[in-house]
């Protein structure tokens, strides 16, 4: 099994005392598979994604991903993990302001040591980037921002993507060129995704689907 969750329970303090968000979540992903990931607002979706990518610490639990034990890293071994094998769409791009397109959508696969300039030419092409890639994240829009995250991501073929409402920014055949890379990348080198979405055309292109709600994936 890639990732592994059990148990996972996390709460944030809030007003009244601390307000428990995930209650024991439960979640297995095997390699090369598919999941969307559903649940109102405020369910907790992000903060589930933001733990498996160590980006954040639960309370009680403990999560697998390709044999590591995260739960029980620290913050250099994280960092190590999502290098090397965790790729992350989140809603905040993080493009590197002083690298132009081409050098952002390369930056990932090359500190994982998998950088192919064919590739990228490829992702860029699909993605609509290719007139873009020597303009600097300044000079881009919000979708075209939130493509070369996405391209940077898959660029390092990751053996998971976490991926938090990908296609948000997005028009509808951007979204599709989007899911398709995606989808891609899984068919390719067998990586798992795990996607958040409020898309019921996105969530019914994954194989499965959990929703959370009350704290809980069913
Ligand atoms: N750093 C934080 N401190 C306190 N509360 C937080 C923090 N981060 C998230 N929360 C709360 O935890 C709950 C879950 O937030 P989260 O962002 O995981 O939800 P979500 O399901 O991803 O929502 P959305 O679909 O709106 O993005 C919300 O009630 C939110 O207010």
């Amino acid at each position: 099994m890639l990732l592994e969750v059990d148990g996972l329970t996390k709460s944030y303090a809030g007003p009244e005392g601390p307000v428990e968000v995930l209650r024991g979540v439960d979640l297995a992903l095997d390699a090369g598979r598919t999941l969307a990931l559903t649940g109102d607002s405020g369910s907790g979706k992000s903060t589930l994604l933001h733990l498996i990518a160590g980006l954040d610490t639960a309370e009680a639990g403990r999560i697998r991903l390709d044999g590591a034990e995260v739960t029980a890293l620290d913050d250099a071994g994280c960092a190590a993990l999502r290098r090397g094998r965790v790729g992350i769409v989140f809603q905040q791009f993080n493009l590197i302001p002083s690298l132009d397109v081409a050098a952002n959508i390369a930056f990932q696969a090359r500190l994982a040591g998998r950088h192919e300039p064919e590739r990228d030419a490829r992702l860029a092409g699909a993605l609509g980037l290719t007139p873009h890639l020597a303009k600097y994240p300044e000079q881009l829009s919000g979708g075209q921002q939130q493509r070369v995250a996405i391209a940077r991501t898959l660029a390092a073929r990751p053996k998971l993507v976490l991926a938090d409402e990908p296609t948000g920014n997005l028009d509808e055949t951007t979204s599709g060129a989007v899911l398709e890379e995606m989808l891609a990348l899984v068919a390719e080198t067998g990586a798992a995704l795990l996607m958040v979405t409020h898309s019921e055309a996105l969530a019914a292109r994954m194989e499965r689907r959990l929703h959370l709600s009350r704290g809980r994936l069913a």
